[in-house]
């Protein structure tokens, strides 16, 4: 379980970016963390993992107090954190395998590592991860040659291979077309319910998150302004996150991109 206490963060320049921030993230429990440009959510995410310090309140982890822990215990701590970012941060030369195996790097001695030796198990555990997220028969592609889904598929194998109990996704799909978006959305839901992993993923696009997680918390000005699930999302609490906005347009626009995809699913089975 991820439990956030009372996070505040104001960085340097004074601008306060996380306002006495504080929620809990059962095990398999995916929370979207939606909110205008400049809400905090990057921070909020930085502060669980500490690449960015908070000014004060606790992170724990399970009976882990992020929060509290010297550099060394960090760095170990970090490994039981996966991160997905936005755009893949991928290893571009190196082939799908390795990138997946590098999520290992934490855990493998340097010279092991330097000589791109991984144990056994480890390459079995790759194995069974590209082909959990639909990958197998391009484990020795390199990344370069791959699309943007295939990608990001990549980026959610690695950071399963550090078996982590707490993700923590970055924009996701904020590179993707519209469907790959969804079947990477449902990807990640789908697994962190499989292994049991909270997960928290920054999120623009508010349709796909209420489409796919069970509980949105919204920032406006880095202080939580909504946490519940996605049907209490109505445009009284957009509103709240977001200011007068206008929403319909947004609507309307993702339930043209699902009418779209459901054309063509009929135009595919028309053919077939
Ligand atoms: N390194 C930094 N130094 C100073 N201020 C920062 C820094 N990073 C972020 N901020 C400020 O903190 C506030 C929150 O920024 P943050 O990037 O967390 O928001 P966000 O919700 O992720 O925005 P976006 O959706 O645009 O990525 C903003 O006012 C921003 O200008």
């Amino acid at each position: 379980m991820l439990s956030v206490e009372n996070l505040v963060k104001t960085y340097r320049t004074g601008d306060k970016a996380l306002n006495a921030v504080s929620f809990t993230a059962p095990k398999g429990q995916v929370v979207g963390l939606i909110g205008p440009s400049g809400a905090g959510k990057s921070t909020l995410i930085r502060c669980v993992n500490r690449l960015v310090e908070p000014t004060s309140g606790k992170v724990r982890l399970g009976d882990l107090d992020v929060t509290a822990l010297p550099r060394g215990a960090l760095r170990r701590a970090r490994r039981r954190i996966g991160m997905i970012f936005q755009e893949y941060a991928l290893i571009e030369r190196l082939t799908v395998m390795e990138n997946v195996l590098s999520g290992r790097l934490g855990y493998t001695s340097f010279w092991r590592s330097w000589l791109r030796r991984f144990p056994p198990a480890d390459i079995e555990n790759a194995f069974r991860l590209l082909d959990r997220v639909g990958l197998t028969e391009h484990a020795d592609k390199r990344a370069d040659a791959l699309s943007g889904g295939q990608r990001q598929r990549v980026g959610i194998a690695r950071a399963l291979a550090q078996e982590p109990e707490l993700l923590l996704v970055d924009e996701p799909t904020a590179s993707l077309d519209p469907k790959t978006s969804r079947q990477i959305m449902r990807l990640i839901v789908e697994i962190c319910d499989e292994r049991g992993l909270p997960a928290i993923i920054n999120i623009h696009d508010v349709a796909l998150a209420q489409q796919f997680v069970a509980r949105i918390i919204g920032l406006r000005a880095g202080a939580v302004v909504f946490d519940g699930p996605p049907d209490a999302l109505d445009a009284a609490a957009l509103t709240r996150i977001y200011g007068e906005e206008d929403w319909t347009a947004m609507r309307k626009a993702a339930e043209a991109d699902r009418e779209a995809e459901r054309d063509e699913a009929e135009r595919l089975a028309g053919l077939a």
